[in-house]
Formats: structure tokens, sequence, C-alpha cells
């Protein structure tokens, strides 16, 4: 028999009750001790005694081995992940902002006090992506990966240009079936798949990069006549986010909107699933595609990692330790479409050349190449009357020569 696992889980939200749906179902050896949450005052689907609003009843229970922190409050939760990995317990989160704000002091605190912090519910929902770069991709030169990494997103672009829904009403139902996150910006904004990126960047190059040095930019200000762009050429619009190593010391990370085309393995995928390209010198082009949000599908990565647990599994971040002189860099060159109002804006950006412009009424667009340096030094700039996107194929997120150039199209 296999050790067995008693756990204090942090919140019975979405994740926390989906997680405990999928245990219940099953005999695992894994016994949840204990359910911290906010508001002791809310009706439960469970005991009220197994229930407490005091962390501490948790975190200093000796029979508790494992914590499962599955909140939506970043401070509160760090304040959870690290005492608890700094008194000998092993965590599982899929607290994406947390981690991705605090990567460097989690890794810090697993290897000072080796205990194990497994996350691969906070990227990509139920895509098994995380274990994957850590231990297959291990001894792949990895060129880039990419994806649609947010499911709220995915699923309010599916439901207007599938559906023809309008935005508020579709981001109120990514709300409705929990998908979102308690601030909504952070799922349109591109930040939610910022820290995933962060995260996954962490494990595929060894790259530990702020989440406030990666570019973003989310699809709140796409119009109708961004969607009519798309149709008439047969594209797609949707949230990309892209880490792509440049050459042997130096590796990009952005968020944009992107359009696709339908020979791009993101082109079919809709609503809150979420799909991740990972493009390898020697495996070539693989696609990993599942649900990206909501209660099941997470929980499932959450209990996967807890039984990893049981074998006292740990990431090795072995690539931070093999590639200590791989730099973040925004020095490259992106082609985007820029839609926009005011035509000061195009001047402003810096575009180093425009390949196509377009003026016709209201409807006035640039596609061309730009410094994605320049593009975040002028960002403030950047109106909610304006639209920017990717205007490059994924799969021409190609090895740059040097750091300069542009991303081309294969
Ligand atoms: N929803 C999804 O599809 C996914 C979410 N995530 C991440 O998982 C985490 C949880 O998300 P989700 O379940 O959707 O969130 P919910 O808002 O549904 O639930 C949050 C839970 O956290 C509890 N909570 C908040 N603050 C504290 C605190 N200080 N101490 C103890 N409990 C607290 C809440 O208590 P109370 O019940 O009393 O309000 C609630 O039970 C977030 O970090 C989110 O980003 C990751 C992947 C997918
Ligand atoms: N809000 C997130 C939830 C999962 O990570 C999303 O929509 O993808």
């Amino acid at each position: 028999m296999s050790k067995k696992l008693t756990i204090g889980l942090f919140g019975f939200g979405v994740v926390g009750q989906g997680l405990h749906d999928i245990i219940k179902t099953k005999n695992l050896n894994i016994e949840i001790v204990k359910i911290c949450i906010k508001d002791g005052s809310k009706k439960r689907t469970l005991p009220a005694e197994l229930f407490t609003t005091d962390k501490e009843e948790l975190l200093n229970n000796p029979e508790i081995n494992t914590i499962v922190e599955l909140i939506n409050d970043t401070e509160a939760a760090f304040e959870i992940v690290s005492r608890a990995l700094s008194t000998g317990r092993n965590v599982v989160s899929a607290s994406k902002k947390m981690i991705a704000t605090h990567l460097d002091e989690l890794i810090n605190l697993q290897h000072q006090y080796g205990t194990s912090l497994l996350y691969e519910g906070a990227v990509c929902g139920s895509i098994p992506i995380i274990r994957n770069l850590e231990e297959y991709y291990d001894n792949e030169l990895l060129h880039s990966i990419c994806g649609i990494f947010n499911g709220s997103s995915n699923y309010i672009l599916s439901k207007g240009f599938i559906e023809g829904l309008d935005y508020a009403s579709a981001l109120k139902q990514a709300q409705d079936l929990g998908f979102a996150e308690t601030d909504p910006i952070s799922d349109v904004g591109g930040f939610d798949a910022k820290y995933k990126l962060v995260i996954a960047a962490a494990h595929a190059y060894g790259v530990v990069v702020k989440p406030e040095e990666v570019f973003n930019l989310g699809i709140q200000s796409l119009s109708a006549y961004d969607l009519q762009y798309a149709r008439e050429k047969n594209l797609k619009i949707k949230l990309v986010p892209v880490a792509k190593e440049l050459d042997d010391r130096h590796v990009a990370l952005f968020v944009l909107p992107k359009f696709v085309n339908e020979t791009e393995f993101l082109y079919n995928v809709e609503y809150e699933y979420n799909g991740v390209i990972v493009q390898a010198a020697f495996a070539d082009q693989q696609f990993f595609f599942g649900k990206g949000a909501g209660g099941h599908p997470t929980g499932s990565a959450v209990l996967s990692d807890i039984a990893a647990l049981r074998y006292d599994y740990q990431y090795e971040y072995k690539k931070a330790k093999a590639k200590k002189d791989l730099k973040f860099t925004n020095d490259i060159e992106i082609n985007i479409y820029l839609r926009y109002e005011d035509d000061d804006l195009v001047d402003e950006l810096g575009f180093e050349y425009i390949h196509e412009r377009y003026y016709s009424g209201n409807y006035k667009f640039v596609i061309g190449k730009i410094n994605l340096q320049k593009l975040i030094d002028n960002q403030h700039r950047i109106s909610d009357k304006a639209f920017i996107a990717f205007a490059d194929q994924l799969k021409g997120v190609s090895l740059a020569e040097s750091k300069k150039q542009a991303l081309e199209v294969l």
C-alpha cells in the first residue's frame, strides 16, 4: 500500500470542490482532514466540522502531511505555501499568479527544506504540460512553446466568433461556469496566460522571469472590425502566449492576441479548451489539447500531483541548473496588426517598417514590423480604442540568428 496522504485543503470553491468530487469517487488512500475557507458563514455541501477559517488548524496539525492550496488570494496563498514547505509538508497548488510571482522564492524553499511543490493544475488546467516539460523534454532543445493558455478568454472569443454572442454576455457565462478569475481582467487582459507562460518557461528553458517584465496585451478592445478582418481572410483571433529561444543565450516571452489560420493547431481550439504547441529540435512539433479551466479538469490535474507526492515526486528544475547563461530579452522584432483611431499612434509606436496600411471610414489599420521593447516603452500610449495582434505565423516562431532578427514566417 502506498503512503497515506492526509490533506489539509485550503479553498473549497470551483477547484476545491472539483477536487473533492473526484477524490470521493475513488479509494485512493487519501484523507481530507480539514478544509480552510474564508467565509465561515457560507453553506457547504460537507459536514461543518470539516471546515475552519483558521489556517493554523491545518498548518499546525501534526496529522496533516500534505497541503493542497486552492484559494483565490495571492498573498495569503504564498504565506500558506511557504509556511507549509518550510515546516516539512509537501504542497500542491493551482495558484498560477502566486507561483509565477514568487517562483524564485518557492524554488529556494523547496531546496532549503527538501520539500516538494507541484502545480500542474496551475498551467492549462487538465493538460499535463509541466511534468512533460520537466521530464519528457529534459534532453530536448525546445525552440518554442506557445498556445492557448486561458480558457475564459478563449471561451469569450469562441462565443463571439462562432455564436455571435456579445463580449459582456460571454464573459458573464465564463464567470458563471467557474472559468474566470475573481478579477476577470486577469483573463481577458492576458495576465493569467502570462503567469502560466512564466511558469512553463521555467521548466522549458530554466529561466525564472518576473511576470512584470513580460509584455501582455489582451482581447478587451477587440472590435467588430477586427472580427470582420479575420473572417474575410479566413482567420480566427486567439490570445496566445509565446516563449521562444532566440539563440543559445536569449529567450523571449510575450502574450498577444494572434491571427491564426486554418492550418494552425490553435484554429480549432474553442471555448474553455486550451492547446500547447511545443516546437522541439528533434521531436519536431507536438500539440497538447484539453480543457484549460473548470473544477473537474483542474481538479484532475491537482489529483495527479497529489498522487505523485505519494512517491515523493519533486520538480528538479534541471534546466535552471544547467543553463545559467540563458537570459530573458524583449529585444526582438515581431509583425503586428494595429487597429487605431488616433493617427499619431502609428508614429509614436515606432514601427521598423509597415507592410500594409488600410483606411476606410472609421476602420484604420497597419501591419508592420516593430521592436517588442519599443512597444513596451510606448505601451502607455495604447488606449482601449486601439487593438494589437501578433501577425506572424506561429510555425514561424523560428530561431533568429541574431537577437534583433524578426520572428519570420517559415
Ligand atoms: N477556476 C478554474 O478553472 C481554475 C482556477 N485556478 C486557480 O485555483 C485557485 C482557486 O480558484 P477557484 O476555485 O476558481 O476560486 P473560487 O473563487 O471558486 O474559490 C476560492 C476559494 O478560496 C477560499 N479562500 C479565499 N481566500 C482564502 C483564505 N485567505 N484562506 C482560506 N480560504 C480562502 C474561498 O473561501 P470561501 O468559500 O469562504 O469564499 C473559496 O473557497 C485560484 O488561484 C485560481 O487562479 C487554476 C486553474 C483553473
Ligand atoms: N481563469 C483561468 C482558469 C484556469 O486557469 C482560465 O480561464 O483559464
